[in-house]
């Protein structure tokens, strides 16, 4: 997956998210992507950067996401069509129920926070507890620093998010048992 210039990326995604149980014959791969994150991180701009023709673009003002919102995308990945299906979360605390009740059945997660919001860094490990609560078994996921371009305002330098993968990383491997495992790949 590629993000927009200005994002950080600390991890990255597997390449062979699926297996071939995932796709029906002449049918594309079909992988769910769940956006999770603290509210005005970014993750609606990252998403319409992503997904939408043209050159990346960010609103001019935010309008916080309701709910849930819902994006598909196709790409080829190793000469396999892959039908990304990308669901974009709210962040605010009054939709956090609906918006993790989303997480199971996804493959893989985006987690962002705004490198200018120590809180928004913070809030990581909490939606990591919720991907081990209510994802599936397997899910992969990218930790995001966002809005790079705002260097001056950087209160989390990025050394703390790789390394604040890797202990995420250890976390797994001490909480999680082998039938309930989460990948970090860094
Ligand atoms: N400077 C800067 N601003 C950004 C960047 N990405 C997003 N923004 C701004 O940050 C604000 C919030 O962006 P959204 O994409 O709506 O954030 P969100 O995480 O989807 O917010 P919720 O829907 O409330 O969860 C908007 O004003 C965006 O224009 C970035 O990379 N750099």
């Amino acid at each position: 997956m590629r993000f927009p210039a200005g994002a950080a990326c600390v991890c990255r995604a597997r390449t062979e998210m699926a297996g071939p149980g995932h796709r029906a014959a002449g049918k594309p791969l079909l992988m769910k992507i769940v956006m999770a994150g603290e509210a005005c991180v970014g993750k609606t701009s990252i998403v319409r950067g992503y997904v939408e023709p043209g050159p990346p673009g960010r609103a001019a003002c935010y309008i916080s996401t309701v709910g849930i919102d819902f994006k598909v995308k196709n790409i080829t990945c190793n000469d396999t069509t892959v039908k990304l299906q990308i669901w974009d979360t709210a962040g605010q605390e009054q939709f956090h129920t609906l918006c993790t009740s989303y997480f199971r059945g996804a493959h893989g997660f985006v987690l962002v926070y705004d490198i200018t919001n120590s809180d928004s860094f913070q809030g990581i490990t909490n939606w990591i507890k919720d991907i081990h609560e209510k994802a599936d078994d397997e899910v992969d996921i990218i930790l995001l620093g966002n809005k790079c371009d705002k260097e001056v305002e950087r209160v989390i330098p990025k050394h703390r998010g790789e390394k604040n993968s890797s202990a995420l990383c250890d976390l797994d491997v001490v909480d999680l048992n082998e039938s309930k495992k989460k990948k970090m790949w860094c």
